[in-house]
């Protein structure tokens, strides 16, 4: 009785260690199959980082992204996980090689210009690597490092590019010395488009957000018996292109800016790329080919984004049908901008053609 109880015992114990040794090695195994796929990142970005930069930083992207299917507009990381698997697999492989670097360009502006539009289309290009979110460092998050920053980008190889979009930067006073302090010779790219459209479009987004908003109308003048215009209001201040210019012109040459047309990237988006492609020394890969005009959506989309196999648009909140704002309204809004508009002509040496 004694020793079957022994027995018994060492055959329990015998098939306990085997259990255990089953059980590490499928544990070993899963982690080395989970690193093959690239999800161990060996240098993981702190808890700090992941979180904020999804629930924070690009809390106005993501909650557009959130209940969009199929869209390019928004932050790229949750963007990815709407991938097909092979596109996502793919992606998670591209994250894992090379380094993190900061930006070597940057889409600083303007807000509601077509920022987003381009930087999608950048992304199809093999030597560019973006952030999809907008970090907002040289605006409100300067006080976390330039470490902070450089963590926030994806992982580039030789030859590729870093960059990002904010387009609060270019309105923003400090951020010209910041970038400079970063380095001098960050290319700098703005998307201008008709700034009587953009405070419309601005107007748009704010009203999406808080449908109790006093009218375009209302909000634009300071005195509508006067037809003086409000240049506190921030719809207005942002279109005043060549007063912010300047405040850019204090640290950079012309020569490291890029004016693109808002305009022009809608009607044209291959030929504005083309224009992109060159400032940023890449070779022109993205062309005619990478567009179609989506008769719906009524703007051009790709035909292969970044990662997926399949055509995309932006999203609802890019293309909203603005609101009908009263015609005398717009022209006296358009002859308050005619003199800066033309000042911007002049410093670039482009005319954009808004009346
Ligand atoms: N291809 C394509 N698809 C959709 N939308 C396009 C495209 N190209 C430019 N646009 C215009 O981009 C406007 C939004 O600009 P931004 O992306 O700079 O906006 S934001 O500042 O990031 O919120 C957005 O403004 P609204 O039309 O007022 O919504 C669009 O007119």
């Amino acid at each position: 009785m004694g020793c079957w109880t022994t027995g018994f015992s060492f055959g329990h114990l015998r098939a306990q260690s085997r259990v255990s040794v089953f059980l590490t090695m499928l544990l070993l195994f899963t982690y080395v199959f989970y690193c093959l796929t690239g999800c161990c990142d060996l240098t993981p970005s702190p808890l700090y980082e992941r979180q904020t930069f999804r629930n924070k930083l690009s809390s106005e992207e993501l909650r557009g992204n959130a209940s969009r299917q199929g869209s390019v507009d928004g932050a790229a990381e949750e963007e990815d996980t709407k991938h097909a698997p092979s596109d996502s697999s793919n992606l998670s492989m591209a994250n894992s090689f090379g380094s993190k670097e900061l930006p070597q360009a940057i889409i600083i502006g303007v807000k509601k210009g077509g920022t987003r539009a381009l930087l999608e289309f950048l992304r199809v290009h093999p030597d560019v690597r973006a952030v999809g979110a907008e970090p907002h460092f040289f605006d409100r998050f300067y006080d976390k490092g330039l470490e902070w920053y450089r963590n926030l980008m994806p992982r580039t190889l030789e030859g590729q590019i870093t960059m990002e979009k904010t387009p609060s930067y270019f309105v923003t006073r400090e951020a010209p010395a910041r970038v400079f302090a970063m380095s001098r010779h960050t290319k700098l790219i703005v998307v201008v488009r008709d700034p009587v459209t953009r405070a419309v479009s601005d107007y748009t987004q704010t009203l999406s957000k808080n449908p109790g908003l006093p009218s375009f109308q209302n909000l634009v003048f300071k005195n509508s018996t006067t037809g003086l215009i409000d240049t506190s209001w921030s719809a207005v201040r942002i279109g005043i292109y060549a007063k912010h210019l300047e405040n850019w012109l204090r640290y950079f040459p012309l020569s490291r800016l890029l004016f693109v047309s808002g305009e022009r990237l809608v009607t044209d988006p291959a030929g504005e790329m083309g224009r992109v492609q060159d400032f940023l020394g890449l070779k022109r890969v993205v062309t005619n080919k990478h567009f179609y005009f989506n008769q719906t959506k009524g703007f051009p989309c790709l035909k292969k984004p970044e990662g997926s196999s399949r055509p995309r648009c932006l999203g609802k909140s890019k293309g909203r049908a603005h609101p009908q704002i009263p015609s005398e309204v717009l022209l006296r809004l358009r002859d308050f901008y005619r003199p800066f508009n033309l000042k911007l002509y002049q410093m670039t040496g482009q005319n954009f053609g808004w009346e």
